[in-house]
């Protein structure tokens, strides 16, 4: 797993272990495992020029060491300050490179910087770290704009002008795109979190002897914990005993997403699925998966909301009670995933004061999120204030749910009700799986889960994990159908399992 720690917990962490090390050996540590990356990627690259880009903090500190620690490549560094750090400047003159300095506030670059930026092969931008602000200011954006594109681009700690707290997204001032990112001790919520990770590129940790105890706000699945999280059968097991998943999905107008939902369920290992839903879609859902055990019964937990309409549905043959099934099983004590159709009826369900015992999990897209915390507020939030900060839009859909939420995107985010417990953040998916029906996929794996007894928390963010790596397993590098990417679940969880 990897984690990321705020920003003042960071700094706390780093003040404890510098208090007990000789003056300047934690920036000499940063900076020695930053010029290590640095080399090794400059050897990879064939980089014969290095420019350093140095701000006014320590940020810059640690780069204009590393300068100084660089042997190989004709390196020159460009400082970008009222004044730099002493020592880092003093360290990098000693070494020999030539050290550049422009006024922070200057309007033109002077003509040297511009030379050196442009016969860059590599550029270490170490403008701004954990003490920036969103955005480049002044002569910062101007040498920013000046690094070739086709130079490779490693920030140092994180990229400039990115929000150290990943809150602020990208896009609304100038910031660093890196290649590459080296941070150190630990990871900050920058490189997780979807308004930032996006500038971070290949991300390196450098161990500098900071830890820290206190719990981290962000934390992202990786395939190793796979193996850990993913509920193996063994010897004693029996179909019962592995959870019997009930799915309430699909109506007379919509019956595709009830086989989207039950295949997917099947093909993630279910040890029963039992499907509950109006005739054409129990016909075809028969038909895909014959494993199916149709009607209601006992169950471990139960998906609901695929392709269900939740004011009843309108075709003239539909004897369809699907909304009527869902708010029962709200009002009862069976675990749930909630999708679509009844994240509205859960929303009513909510605001008339009502509030779920059993671990349920929600998987709304912005759009559904956006719904569901109007409906529940009675304020309006739309779909854009939701794309604009979605880890606090989901934290607080999880707050006034008291239901854990998962919201899908191109980075799926998982907000626990409790805010003291760290959201999970993952990017498995390639953008192909942008595709109707997928979310339906998504809805019948993490059903499995949780009947299997994974925490919500785990289910949704572990499901998101497998639902990633199955969309690539189905198709690498291509376009996939959401059906495809159920079949392709049983390959992607043997492979993660190292089977
Ligand atoms: N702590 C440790 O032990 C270790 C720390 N390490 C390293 O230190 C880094 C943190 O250093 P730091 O605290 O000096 O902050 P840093 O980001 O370099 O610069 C702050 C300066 O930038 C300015 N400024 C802010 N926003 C701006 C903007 N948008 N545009 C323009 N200017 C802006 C700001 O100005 P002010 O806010 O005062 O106006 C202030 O002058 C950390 O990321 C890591 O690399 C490692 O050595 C390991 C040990
Ligand atoms: N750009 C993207 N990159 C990767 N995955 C994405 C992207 N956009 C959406 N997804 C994923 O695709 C699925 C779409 O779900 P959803 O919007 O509910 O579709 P549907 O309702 O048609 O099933 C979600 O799992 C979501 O996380």
């Amino acid at each position: 797993m990897i984690v990321g720690y705020a920003v003042a917990d960071v700094r706390a962490a780093e003040d404890r272990v510098r208090a007990d090390l000789p003056e300047g050996e934690l920036m000499q540590r940063a900076a020695r495992g930053l010029a290590e990356v640095v080399a090794v990627r400059a050897e990879q690259l064939g980089a014969r020029t290095v420019v350093v880009l140095a701000g006014p903090g320590d940020n810059g500190g640690d780069a204009l060491w590393a300068a100084s620690f660089l042997d190989g490549p004709d390196v020159t560094a460009v400082g970008v300050a009222p004044r730099l750090h002493p020592e880092g400047r003093a360290a990098a003159r000693a070494a020999g490179v030539e050290v550049v300095e422009v006024e922070p506030d200057a309007e033109t670059l002077p003509g040297r910087v511009l030379e050196v930026l442009a016969a860059a092969d590599l550029v270490v931008d170490g403008l701004l770290g954990i003490g920036g602000r969103a955005g480049l200011r002044g002569a910062m954006t101007a040498v920013v704009d000046a690094v070739p594109d086709t130079a490779y681009l490693l920030a140092v700690d994180l990229p400039s002008g990115a929000d150290p707290a990943g809150e602020e997204p990208l896009g609304r001032a100038p910031a660093v795109v890196a290649d590459e990112t080296v941070t150190f001790g630990m990871c900050k919520p920058v490189h997780l979190l979807p308004g930032t990770e996006a500038a971070v590129g290949r991300l390196t940790v450098v161990d500098i002897g900071v830890e820290t105890d206190v719990p981290p706000v962000v934390e992202r699945l990786e395939h190793d914990d796979v193996r850990s999280l993913w509920p193996v059968p063994g010897m004693g097991d029996h179909k019962y005993s592995r959870g019997v998943v009930g799915v309430v999905a699909g109506s007379e107008a919509y019956p595709g997403a009830a086989v989207l939902c039950v295949t997917s369920a099947v093909e993630s290992g279910a040890g029963m699925v039992r499907y509950v839903g109006p005739g054409r879609p129990t016909d075809l859902v028969l038909a895909a998966c014959p494993e199916v055990v149709p009607g209601p019964g006992r169950m471990q937990a139960a998906v609901v909301g695929p392709g269900v309409e939740p004011h009843g549905c309108d075709h003239p043959d539909c004897a369809d009670h699907q909304a009527d099934h869902v708010r029962e099983l709200l009002g009862g004590d069976v675990p749930l995933v909630v999708d679509a159709g009844a994240l509205e009826l859960l929303a009513s369900w909510v605001a008339a004061g009502n509030r779920r015992q059993a671990p349920t999990l929600l998987t709304p897209h912005a759009g559904e999120l956006a719904r569901l915390l109007t409906a529940v507020t009675g304020e309006e939030v739309t779909r854009d204030q939701v794309e604009a900060a979605p880890v606090e839009h989901v934290r607080r859909a999880a707050a006034v749910s008291g239901c854990t939420v998962l919201l899908k995107g191109s980075t799926t985010l998982v907000a626990d009700p409790d805010p003291t417990v760290p959201v999970r953040s993952q990017t498995d998916a390639p953008a192909w799986l942008a595709t109707a029906g997928a979310g339906d996929v998504l809805a019948g794996l993490a059903g499995v889960l949780l009947a299997a007894g994974l925490p919500p928390r785990d289910a949704g963010s572990l499901a998101a994990l497998v639902h990633g790596v199955a969309a690539d397993v189905a198709n690498p590098g291509g376009p996939v159908r959401a059906l495809a990417v159920a079949r392709a679940i049983p390959v992607a969880v043997a492979r993660l399992l190292g089977r």
